[in-house]
């Protein structure tokens, strides 16, 4: 796990080894532990170069181990005693250096680093602190204000800036071991005293106080009730008012505090979920692995709304020339103006020049005939994009691939209208799809392997966190939604107001309420659903017992706020009021509140008072709940694809982990007893009703959440 050579005749060389990225697994550390002791102890070394394996340093402790007692050396005495060594040791950073990688590179008394290697102590993003002294050591060599910039966040700095702030003494195009090992021979005569980082004074700003005061009000407002950045601003204030020995202390209680909480358990999780959604297998044996992806070098996009220009900039921007396709010539003079607009600022953002020479606009569907894939996305309506399905059957080359990114309508009725369903698969963006870091990746039941690996792949290459999931009516994420907003709303007719039940899931963690969120999506488009489906509208047969429809039980407030023209952000008045149409800055509004007393005292319900742990329990269960069917018809594959559909789209708070992980961490025999609970007081509430692989799991003695899959194997997959 670590490799010994004697190299130029006097250097010791040890080579970190394990594959993928160098973790420093119990095994890592103990070769390290005995390497270094050699190297130490043998009179020919002269100094020592450490760097990693296949071109990466070291992506930091093993974060698998956290979950199992620790074993093997303690990475910090370890780290102490490299420092404390008579004999220079030099970091060769390539890849990355990151977390107790970059705290290994901090301990060595050089570091050089390749021109294309990363930095960083991105141990919060896993709700933790950097604990081998990297809270410590940083604030001593780039000062206070750059060090907890870097802590609290976890960002990754190029080599290049971390030459600037003074985190690495040179960086190279070179090979890196080699400059390395010629930098040790040179440093060999040189005394280590300055080199050794916990023995220096910390650089400490005048304004100590206040600047610690604004990056925690920085963080109150951003990471909204998370642990890890707030104890990482202790511990560089622990840096900055304490010598090294009681700093490094105080970095260990704090650290202590995070090691077992529910967030860090949460947060990585998300890490190894985020990982594992892209492995998708199908019942055929096929999977991500052995399935090769066609290459996409031209695409269309049809339709050129908010939903069809987000996409063709995703896709331009990582190369791809697209066809943007509009049935009009004004909306497409709009579309193209938003697209390039768009695309500019996004490359201006991002350091590059726009890539502008690879669209193209146009009036007619007969310019598509030669790309490559084609991305739909005209109004959700099923009898329209029949139409465009079966135009585009009959003038694209065969082998062409026609995705739709339907939120929700069946994606195999299309392909079935086509003369090749297995070259049909859903790609379904999140709005503003440049933005959005999700897509679900619709497999229909003939989609091939080969369209499920080249959607796949394509939502990798523009940057997307791609899931795939079977096809069901709104799929994973949007049938969920359905019992999540339906309590709600629920819970508006016994007796709470949008601007409670939002704040309730705000403190939960939620970036936007479920009232806000639904202003901001625009309130009409749930609304033409419902009516489509004779919910609502004219088409309800009026013999029909009052909130009550198919059978089951139908609140119609969203539909009574949406005849009076109130449609959300757009029209300036939705569930709350607004400055202008257009405006954000929501404030509750009086008439709503009007409209729930009347629509209360006409149904007779005397409003209750509704807790903050009801309104959680019931919308988080009814959503969890939605989420166990979904296992259990193989829609999803396994519960971390759920959860990264519910953080990437719609934005559940990481530090939870996902409706899933929650319910696991809340219990599920406690989610089936509360779920029990609210389906008796509801009985005409079918989505309450706790589902049989919940009851499944809770029979066998709730199962962590990584075994869930072992009861659900049997079950049929839709994938
Ligand atoms: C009361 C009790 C008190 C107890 C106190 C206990 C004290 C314990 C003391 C601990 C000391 C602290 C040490 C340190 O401060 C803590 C850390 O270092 S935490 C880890 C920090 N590092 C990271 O966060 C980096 C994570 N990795 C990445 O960001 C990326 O993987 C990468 C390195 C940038 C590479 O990216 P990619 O090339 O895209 O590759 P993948 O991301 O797909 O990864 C490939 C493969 O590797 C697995 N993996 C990556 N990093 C780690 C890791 N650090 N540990 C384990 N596994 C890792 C990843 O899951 C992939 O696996 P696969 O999917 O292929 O199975």
């Amino acid at each position: 796990m670590a490799r010994y050579e004697l190299v130029k005749r006097s250097v010791a060389l040890i080579t970190l080894t394990n594959p993928p990225v160098n973790s420093l697994s119990s095994a890592v550390r103990h070769g390290i532990a005995k390497t270094m002791d050699r190297a130490l102890s043998d009179p020919k070394v002269t100094a020592v170069v450490i760097c990693g394996e296949n071109g990466r340093f070291c992506g930091g402790a093993d974060i698998r181990e956290f979950a199992g007692p620790m074993r093997g050396p303690p990475l910090l005495p370890l780290l102490d005693s490299i420092e404390a060594g008579e004999k220079p040791v030099v970091a060769a950073i390539e890849g990355v250096a990151l977390g107790g990688g970059l705290e290994l590179a901090l301990v060595c008394h050089y570091r050089i680093a390749h021109s294309k290697a990363r930095l960083g102590l991105p141990e919060v993003t896993l709700g933790l602190l950097p604990a081998a002294g990297g809270t410590q050591r940083l604030p001593r060599l780039i000062g206070i204000p750059a060090a907890l910039e870097l802590i609290t966040t976890g960002r990754h700095v190029s080599s290049q800036e971390a030459l600037k702030l003074g985190i690495v003494d040179q960086v190279t195009e070179q090979n890196v071991c080699e400059v390395a090992v010629e930098f040790a021979l040179r440093a060999v005569a040189k005394p280590l005293s300055s080199r050794r980082l916990s023995a220096l004074t910390v650089p400490c700003p005048p304004d100590l106080d206040a600047l610690l005061e604004a990056v925690t009000m920085q963080i109150q407002k951003k990471a909204r009730g998370m642990m890890a950045p707030l104890a990482c601003v202790q511990a560089v204030r622990a840096a900055a008012t304490m010598p090294y020995s009681q700093g490094i202390k105080r970095e260990s209680e704090l650290m202590a505090t995070l090691f077992n909480s529910g967030q860090a358990r949460a947060l990585q999780y998300c890490f190894f979920a985020e990982r594992t959604a892209g492995k998708w297998t199908l019942p055929s044996g096929a999977q991500w692995n052995d399935t090769k992806p066609r290459e996409i070098r031209s695409a269309a996009v049809i339709g050129l709304g908010t939903m069809g220009r987000g996409i063709a900039v995703s896709l331009a921007r990582v190369g791809i020339s697209v066809i943007a396709v509009e049935s009009d010539k004004k909306l497409m003079e709009t579309g193209r103006q938003m697209v390039i607009g768009m695309l500019e600022r996004d490359a201006k953002r991002r350091g590059v020049s726009a890539s502008l020479n690879l669209l193209k606009f146009t009036l007619s569907l007969q310019d598509l005939k030669d790309v490559d894939l084609v991305i739909e996305a005209v109004f959700e309506d099923m009898a329209l994009k029949k139409r465009v399905f079966q135009e585009l059957s009959k003038l694209c080359r065969p082998t062409t691939l026609l995705c739709s990114n339907t939120s929700g309508l069946d994606v195999d009725a299309l392909a079935g209208v086509t003369d090749r369903p297995q070259l049909v698969i859903g790609m379904h963006f999140f709005s503003p799809a440049h933005v959005m870091k999700l897509l679900e990746v619709v497999c229909g039941p003939r989609s091939s392997s080969e369209t499920i690996a080249t959607a796949m792949s394509l939502g990798k290459r523009m940057e997307k966190v791609s899931v795939a999931v079977g096809n069901c009516p709104g799929f994973v994420g949007n049938r969920m939604l359905k019992p999540y907003s339906d309590q709600a709303t629920f819970l508006l007719e016994e007796g709470a107001t949008p601007e409670q039940i939002d704040k309730v899931l705000e403190d939960f963690g939620f970036a936007m309420g479920v009232f806000r969120m639904s202003d901001l999506a625009g309130l009409d488009v749930g609304w033409r659903v419902r009516k489509e489906s004779g919910l609502t509208g004219p088409d309800v047969d009026p013999k029909n017992p009052p909130r009550r429809r198919q059978g089951r039980k139908y609140c119609p407030i969203p539909d009574m706020v949406c005849e009076q023209g109130r449609f959300g952000q757009k029209t300036g008045r939705g569930w709350y009021m607004y400055d202008k149409p257009g405006g954000t800055n929501a404030k509750p509004d009086p008439l709503i509140q009007n409209l729930l007393e009347t629509y209360r005292s006409r149904y007779g319900i005397k409003p209750r008072n509704i807790t903050d742990q009801e309104i959680i329990d019931r919308c988080l269960f009814a959503l969890a709940n939605e989420g166990f069917r979904i296992l259990e018809d193989g829609i999803a594959a396994r519960p971390e694809d759920i959860d990264v559909i519910y953080q990437f789209g719609y934005g559940f708070p990481r530090h939870r982990g996902g409706p899933m992980f929650y319910a696991s961490m809340v219990g599920l025999e406690r989610v089936l007893e509360r779920l029990e609970h609210y389906h008796q007081a509801h009985p005409d509430v079918p989505h309450l009703e706790p589902s049989p692989l919940l009851k499944k799991l809770v029979a066998c003695g709730s199962p962590p959440i990584q075994k869930w899959r072992e009861h659900i194997k049997t079950m049929h997959s839709h994938l």
